[in-house]
């Protein structure tokens, strides 16, 4: 089997657990995360009938598409402040379940959705898994911020308590300038190679004005399912 297509059963298999283990039908409200794992979550739901009468919250433009076109019934999070359970992938989770979110930009909704839930799944393949956080996932901490300040967060990011090696303003690809998040916003990716300490890295970014939220979830997660390469899965909890 190639790498990718391990990867991608890795991530059904995984997505297809959770769904069964987490979802059924004395749910009322399920949260539904972004990126391609959870687009295999709702598959999954589709599959079974007895989920078609649980309101769906999205955490994105994108699942909100996975929503309307899977003909589930679509709830937004102002209507839905209590969340029975909210999936979600993951760019990197690490042994004590802190969890990097945001390489697809949507870690603000995904992070409104998974605090208002009573129980947060997270679903990905064994690339993710991590005993560090910042070491598997090298592309940074994406950080969102209101754009007129990304670069004072730039300059602010220089005196955090874990200097970064780097940070870079995301670009858009088939546009010219930056990503602009579903909210209007700029990411900035900040990469700090192994991160020691990532509640306290946490606290300390939401304090800098400008940042909208950082795509760092820590003390969130009660279970992370990981489809393995040879299409097991595993799962973690604490
Ligand atoms: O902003 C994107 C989200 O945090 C995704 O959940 C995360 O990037 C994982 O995506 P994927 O399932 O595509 O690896």
């Amino acid at each position: 089997m190639s790498n990718s297509s391990s990867v991608e059963i890795g991530k059904q298999r995984a997505a297809h657990q959770a769904v069964d283990d987490y979802i059924n039908s004395e749910c009322k409200v399920v949260g539904i995360g972004s990126g391609s794992t959870v687009v295999y979550a709702v598959e999954r739901i589709l599959q079974r009938p007895e989920l078609k009468d649980i309101i769906y919250v999205p955490t994105s433009f994108q699942s909100k598409l996975l929503i309307v076109e899977g003909g589930l019934t679509m709830g937004s999070i102002e209507q839905y402040p209590d969340i029975d359970v909210t999936i979600d992938g993951a760019d990197e989770v690490d042994s004590q379940l802190n969890v990097i979110k945001g390489g697809g930009a949507c870690q603000f909704q995904e992070k409104l959705v998974a605090e208002a839930a009573k129980k947060f799944v997270i679903i990905a393949d064994y690339r993710k898994k991590s005993s560090q956080l910042g070491t598997e996932w090298t592309k940074g901490v994406p950080v969102e911020v209101v754009p007129i300040a990304y670069k004072s967060v730039m300059k602010s990011i220089e005196n955090l308590s874990q200097k970064p090696l780097k940070s870079t303003l995301r670009m858009a690809i088939n546009k010219a300038g930056p990503v602009v998040t579903d909210n209007g916003n700029f990411v900035i990716d900040a990469h700090f190679g192994g991160i020691e300490d990532p509640a306290q890295l946490l606290r300390e970014m939401k304090l800098l004005t400008g940042v909208y939220e950082v795509g760092l979830f820590c003390n969130m997660a009660e279970i992370a399912y990981f489809g393995e390469a040879d299409g097991s899965v595993n799962t973690l909890t604490l």
